[in-house]
């Protein structure tokens, strides 16, 4: 088996340590993810750590800088396969500077309370961190919908 492809992301939420909402991102291309709803972030780069990689692509992305938060471990040797060539590893973050907008790979963003996870159509291999970050969010905000 070919070694897969490290993809890094990022669950941007309003607040690191209550976090009542998350930001979704919705692809733009390539044709095969048109529409389909993801975790803002891209593949490292040959001499990039991951979080390097990471701040990277969510300036290309969004145009902000975050902080990051813990990250969100799986159950794939600590990341989590999102398709046969590629695994992922995600970080909670938090904006510090600048205003999310889609400038590249996606067309909208939306902020989801955790009522709405199941809004829009995420990427297959997305489906069950969504399911697994629910647990991390406020449930103040599951009850307010
Ligand atoms: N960024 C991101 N990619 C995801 C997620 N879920 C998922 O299956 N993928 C897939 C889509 C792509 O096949 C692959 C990541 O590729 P990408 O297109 O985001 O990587 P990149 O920004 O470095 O793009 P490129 O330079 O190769 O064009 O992982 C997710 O939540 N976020």
């Amino acid at each position: 088996m070919q070694t897969p492809v490290l993809v890094v992301a990022a669950v941007i939420v309003d607040d690191l340590a209550r976090p009542t909402a998350f930001l979704g991102a919705r692809r733009s291309r390539p044709a095969h993810l048109v529409g389909r709803w993801e975790f803002p972030g891209g593949k490292v780069d040959p001499g990039e750590t991951p979080e390097q990689a990471l701040h990277r692509e969510i300036c290309e992305e969004l145009g902000v800088t975050v902080e990051l938060g813990d990250e969100v471990v799986g159950p794939d040797a600590g990341g989590w396969t999102i398709t046969d060539r590629h695994v992922m590893r995600l970080w909670f973050a938090r904006v510090v500077a600048g205003e999310p907008a889609p400038l590249v790979e996606h067309d909208e963003l939306r902020w989801l309370a955790p009522a709405e996870f199941d809004d829009v159509p995420w990427l297959d291999g997305d489906v069950r961190i969504v399911e697994h970050i629910t647990g991390y969010f406020d449930s103040a905000s599951v009850a307010a919908g």
